[in-house]
């Protein structure tokens, strides 16, 4: 959560300065939470360039899950294009726009298929020529096995750091039990499948109940766009067979890639654990986000929340806000709202908008709102799916709802009981997401999709709150822009202790 380490957080040019080739830039924090996390680059197309890793917060000693495991596998979900990330980020700034398509691969941990299969065995020669995937002398290549004894409980650990692709992940004939959403217990339900947008991490159980005599696949497949890349496969191995012994049962079957109702049952299976504190019952303060495809200057493509798109400045703004710089972003805050005349299920009229420093001054302590309004795109008939992050807090995802929100009729639908606290939660296409959160950590922090083309083309916000209480930012955080030109005495010496 980066609890009084605003500067430990990550995000270029909001939290810090960029760490330069060669540079080094330590990340001090306090492990406030256990659960399943993940870190990753926050700089351009980083994430599709390999910037990321699982992070793993056991409990403290002497405490103990509310669920009992034998043994726990972590699984890093990510996609891999063959084009270079420079090509992709100047592909999306660029007049005419390049679109960097669909992942080459869906990697698990780091691994993954391309032009070949690990379930050769069940491909549809007539519509297929995929060969079995050899890897006899590309070991690095080779999928990590998740080896197994039966009739034992496994946790595994699964998180998504894709930079654009959502997944779809089951074990075969092994049912799952979801326990804990982004760091957080949640009322565990049972689930074959499950779909895991980028940013979110979960923790699930299953049991090695299935006949040991042979192994199974598990999957990761493309949900949410229209897939171009094949499902990725790994192996649960029950012992002592060989991990080699091809699964005698076929992979799983995922949903229909715009099967959504499939999604959004599963979202709707999402509460807190029983025990969890609830939201407070009232907010100081809504701000409903109109999520839309733009132009600028009539040429390059654009994301805009309330018809600024997010571009961001030289100087980091958590030292320019906190050391009252004037002049280095614009500090007008973006619209609390949208024209609610505007057609969400169709095409904008005006496509075009304009680009802003996004910052939102949020008062320290305040219950925030936060409405997520999903709209068409660009093009006629689209609208996608949107997963978003937020940076420094945890939110209650009170509800989602078709078309547009609208006080009168949908105030009454929210969860206030037993919503899930997240930090990551996605829009479907043509609706709303509501969500709560209490502003008590003093800093700078993003939300944004966390698609990364997404929030490379403007799609994020950020919010400023309580930074006169921020404590003494490192200077390495500071060494870029006006705030590197401040004379060093404003700045008191850095953080290693
Ligand atoms: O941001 C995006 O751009 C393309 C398309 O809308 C324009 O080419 C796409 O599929 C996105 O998700």
């Amino acid at each position: 959560m980066q609890l009084g380490t605003p500067w430990a957080d990550g995000t270029a040019s909001i939290s810090q300065c960029a760490i330069n080739p060669g540079d080094h830039f330590v990340y001090r924090f306090k492990v406030d939470k256990p659960g399943t996390y993940f870190y990753h680059g926050h700089l351009g197309m980083q994430r599709s360039a390999g910037l990321y890793g699982s992070l793993i917060v056991d409990v403290a000693d002497g405490q103990r899950e509310p669920f009992r495991y034998d043994g726990e596998f972590s699984l890093l979900l990510s996609d891999w294009w063959h084009q270079g990330v420079h090509e992709q980020e100047v592909g999306l700034s660029s007049s005419p726009f390049r679109w960097i398509g669909e992942a080459q691969s869906v990697l698990i941990n780091g691994r993954g298929q391309y032009n070949c299969s690990l379930a050769a065995q069940f491909s549809n020669s007539s519509s297929s020529s995929t060969g079995q995937c050899e890897f006899t002398g590309r070991e690095q290549c080779a999928p990590e096995i998740l080896t197994v004894e039966p009739n034992k409980t496994y946790r595994l650990r699964i998180a998504s750091s894709t930079s654009l692709q959502s997944l779809s992940l089951a074990i075969k004939n092994h049912a799952m039990v979801v326990v804990e959403a982004d760091g957080n217990y949640v009322q565990p339900f049972s689930v074959d499948d499950m779909d895991i947008y980028s940013g979110d991490s979960y923790s699930v159980l299953f049991k090695t109940d299935q006949d040991p005599t042979m192994n199974y696949y598990i999957s990761a497949s493309v949900r949410g766009r229209k897939p171009n890349t094949t499902q990725a496969l790994t192996i649960l191995n029950y012992k002592p067979n060989s991990a080699s012994d091809p699964p005698k049962l076929s992979p799983p079957v995922a949903p229909a890639w715009n099967d959504y109702a499939h999604s959004k049952a599963f979202t709707s299976k999402i509460f807190a654990r029983v025990g969890s504190p609830a939201p407070p019952t009232s907010f100081d303060r809504r701000i409903v986000m109109l999520n839309t495809q733009n132009n600028i200057d009539g040429a390059y493509i654009k994301w805009a929340i309330n018809n600024v798109s997010l571009i961001l400045p030289p100087t980091p703004y958590l030292g320019a806000i906190k050391y009252k710089l004037k002049n280095v972003f614009d500090a007008a805050n973006p619209p609390d709202d949208y024209d609610r005349e505007y057609d969400v299920m169709n095409p904008p009229v005006n496509r075009n908008t304009t680009l802003g420093s996004g910052v939102y001054n949020i008062e320290l302590g305040s219950t925030v709102d936060i409405i997520l309004q999903n709209a068409n795109a660009l093009a006629a008939n689209v609208s996608e799916i949107h997963p978003w992050h937020l940076h420094g807090h945890d939110f209650w995802v009170l509800g989602y709802g078709e078309g547009k929100f609208n006080e009168k009729e949908h105030e009454r639908s929210l969860n206030f009981k037993n919503p899930p606290l997240r930090n990551t939660a996605v829009i479907f296409p043509y609706g709303w997401t509501a969500l709560r959160f209490v502003a008590d950590n003093p800093g700078v922090w993003a939300f944004h999709c966390h698609i990364e083309p997404h929030l490379h083309m403007g799609m994020g916000v950020v919010f400023a709150l309580g930074v006169h209480r921020v404590g003494n930012i490192p200077r390495e955080a500071l060494a870029c822009g006006v705030t590197a030109k401040m004379p060093m005495s404003n700045v008191t010496a850095t953080n290693r202790g």
